[in-house]
């Protein structure tokens, strides 16, 4: 996950291969509360590990619920049955409206039941979603509820630590048309005391998101209770009724989530060499209703064939064709749909989507205002969405991998592009599907980055949304923006780029650990790495099929040869010395060329060595000279290794540090140098973090993403 105040993405021009999706948060979360109301061990698989559903676990754990973790994704859930050993706690749960509302109605009646008390709150957005119907229906059952705060808002409390009687006897009436949770939850609550007599709910308003009563109707099945439907008006859970776990029951793919890839496949030309975008873990059968993204995504032009557990999304029409639909199915994945239509032909109307209003955030003026930023025309009603793309003749990225003609160079400065796309921060409200829609703007054809705000907001429901993304997307390598940080030796480039790395979420390229490899390979296959003995031809030429050949590989903060960690001994002076006099030979230097491009990966690169700037990452577009007084150098390489526990003179690191310069500087080939259009930075009289902004704040400048 990316844990960065925000993240670049690179224009992006194809994508194809497969992926794999995470849970559904709306199954996971149902059948994480099923199982804890069940009678007997749950073993659940394919668990969504997302925000919302640590929050929903935690809750359950507080309220005596034990829970193994038996694997990445699943868990083991030992069932209460429908006791309660804990009666009285305070729950906190975050903005995740399917743990709040399942929630609110199960403990009400249990509560209510069995004389516990519980308050149950969220963060301030949680507490400006509304949860008065639910309130009014389990009053109408004679549990006491009280709003803490606002009345019909949470924070709520549950109970008052007595048993009061239910009142079964009449239906209870719940609205639908504000969110179809409150039905949910009811639906969920009532098999836990419909035990002498029916529990009947009438829906006393039109019933909004229908496809996820259906999901809360087939888990209610696959636990033992089978609820009668009379229409979508009137529910009858049968008296007798009591959980029964299944055992072991799979969540399914999140199909929300697997709307951003059925748009991707719809919008991005298939990279060569494969055949679209293939999602894997849910397919056409799903009980998901979001799974009818797939109709929509198909009427703008999507071409989706799918089976049991799998779809396969290529370009169909293209541009793709305005549509104006009804999506009051498909409430969370209509919100792609709003990205879908920036690449139309035409407007696209979006309606009967007020529920978009009371979500994470008001996701309507979300929709309408981040998408303005990138150039588009929006008109947003109560309860609708109208969008015009950004002004051209066609919208779209570019067929095959050359620029788009007019398009803005991949870093240039400048904020309108070609079709009248605009370069644009995208601000997500600390909502994930704001974070996910907007990162496929990052297909424009003015090929603009995007950036967007606060990316670990998918951790929601997607916690690895970008890294899924950028595993299926392309993108030429000169639009992936790399940082070279070049210099001496104990300069702090290693520091300062890795600090870098982390803060943009970009990957890191420790050059001078690759030569120092082949210097330790030299070492350990017996072949001389004496100057004298490089001078001649055929040994260098041994040296460079053995760099060709290294058998290397890198895992976070450690680096392997021929499977056997060499991270301390690669840090010891001796290997740089010997990294040093290995790096003078061509041989060695053209054989690990093609292993630093390969490291250019999305979403960027941050390159620290001597010759970045100069040979490797020519056209990088900042390249920081990094130096430091010999003295000050010595000085800090002398502190990191007393630091470490590593015994070392001054004088002797100063003597070596300064042959290494001399030899890094004056060898024929990549001779360390600063590139032509380097920025120099000498930090000896600055401390990391100084350094750390001095780069940060020349990157930022170069970005020119319009501050909001
Ligand atoms: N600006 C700075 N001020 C003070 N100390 C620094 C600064 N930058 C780095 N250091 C310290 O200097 C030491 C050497 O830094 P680092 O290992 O990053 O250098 P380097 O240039 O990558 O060296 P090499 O080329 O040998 O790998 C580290 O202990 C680091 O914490
Ligand atoms: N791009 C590079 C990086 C390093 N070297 C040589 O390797 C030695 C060790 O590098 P460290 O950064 O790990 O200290 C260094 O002294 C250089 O001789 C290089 O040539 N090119």
């Amino acid at each position: 996950m990316f844990d960065i105040p925000s993240l670049d993405l690179p224009s992006l021009i194809s994508a194809g291969g497969r992926v794999r999706l995470p849970g559904s948060k709306s199954i996971s979360n149902r059948v994480l509360l099923l199982a804890a109301l069940s009678e007997g061990p749950t073993l659940v698989e394919d668990l969504l590990d997302s925000d919302d559903t640590r929050v929903m676990l935690a809750a359950l754990r507080q309220l005596g619920c034990a829970i193994e973790e038996t694997g990445p994704a699943s868990v083991r859930v030992q069932g209460l049955g429908g006791r309660l050993p804990v009666r009285e706690a305070a729950l906190f749960l975050g903005n995740a409206g399917t743990a709040m509302r399942p929630l609110t109605a199960a403990l009400s009646l249990l509560a209510a039941a069995q004389g516990a008390r519980f308050e149950l709150s969220g963060v301030p957005r949680m507490h400006e979603r509304p949860i008065g119907d639910l309130v009014d229906a389990l009053r109408q059952l004679g549990c006491p509820v009280a709003c803490l705060q606002n009345e019909g808002y949470p924070p709520l409390r549950l109970g008052d630590g007595t048993v009061h009687p239910l009142r079964l006897d009449e239906p209870i009436r719940v609205r639908g048309d504000v969110s179809s949770q409150f039905l949910t939850a009811l639906l969920l609550a009532l098999p836990l005391v419909a035990q002498e007599r029916d529990a009947v709910i009438e829906v006393t308003t039109e019933l909004i998101s229908k496809p996820y009563i259906e999901i809360t109707l087939k888990l209610l099945q696959r636990f033992g209770v089978d609820v009668r439907r009379e229409g979508w008006q009137r529910f009858t859970i049968p008296r007798g009724s009591r959980y029964a776990s299944p055992g072991r029951i799979a969540v399914e793919a999140d199909a929300s989530s697997a709307s951003y890839f059925i748009a991707l496949g719809a919008i991005a030309p298939a990279t060569p060499g494969t055949d679209g975008v293939v999602i894997e873990g849910v397919g056409t059968d799903s009980i998901q209703g979001d799974i009818r993204f797939i109709e929509a995504a198909r009427l703008m032009g999507a071409e989706v064939e799918g089976d049991g557990n799998r779809l396969r999304v290529r370009r169909g029409a293209w541009p793709l064709k305005a549509i104006d639909l009804d999506c009051n199915h498909i409430p969370d994945a209509a919100m792609t749909l709003a990205v879908m239509a920036l690449y139309a032909d035409g407007t696209t109307t979006l309606r009967n989507i007020a529920s978009w209003r009371v979500k994470e955030t008001d996701r309507i003026a979300a929709m309408a205002i981040e998408g303005r930023k990138l150039g588009a025309t929006i008109e947003e009603g109560a309860d609708f969405i109208r969008i015009t793309p950004p002004a051209g003749p066609a919208a779209g990225p570019p067929q095959g991998g050359a620029a788009p003609s007019g398009s803005s160079e991949p870093h240039a400065v400048g904020s309108v592009g070609a079709h009248g796309w605009r370069r644009a921060s995208i601000h997500t409200y600390d909502d994930h599907r704001v974070a996910m829609c907007f990162s496929l703007a990052a297909f424009n054809p003015a090929g603009l980055p995007v950036r967007i705000e606060d990316p670990k907001c998918v951790g929601k429901t997607f916690p690895d949304y970008f890294e899924t993304l950028f595993g299926v997307c392309h993108t030429p390598a000169e639009r992936i923006p790399v940082i070279c940080i070049d210099g001496p030796t104990a300069s702090g480039k290693g520091t300062l780029a890795a600090e870098l790395a982390s803060r943009l979420g970009y990957h890191l390229l420790d050059s001078g650990a690759l030569y120092r490899l082949v210097g330790l390979a030299a070492e350990r296959e017996g072949l001389s790495t004496t100057e004298a003995d490089l001078r001649e031809p055929a040994h260098a030429e041994r040296l460079g099929r053995l760099a060709a050949g290294l058998d290397v590989r890198f895992t976070p903060g450690k680096t392997w040869l021929e499977g056997e960690d060499v991270t301390e001994a690669l840090r010891a002076e001796p290997a740089g010395m010997a990294a040093s006099r290995v790096s003078a030979v061509p041989q060695v230097r053209a054989a690990l060329v093609d292993l630093q491009l390969q490291m250019r990966h999305l979403p960027g690169l941050v390159a620290d060595g001597r010759d970045m700037g100069t040979v490797i990452f020519p056209g990088a577009p900042l390249k920081i000279y990094l130096t430091a007084s010999a003295e000050q150098r010595a000085q800090r390489r002398h502190k990191q290794l007393i630091s470490k526990g590593i015994p070392a003179i001054l004088d002797d690191l100063l003597a070596d540090l300064k042959a290494r310069d001399a030899r890094d500087m004056n060898r024929a080939h990549a001779p360390l140098k600063p590139a032509e259009d380097a920025v120099l930075l000498d930090n000896s009289e600055l401390d990391i973090e100084q350094s750390v902004q001095f780069v940060l704040n020349r990157w930022h400048g170069q970005q020119a993403f319009p501050v909001r």
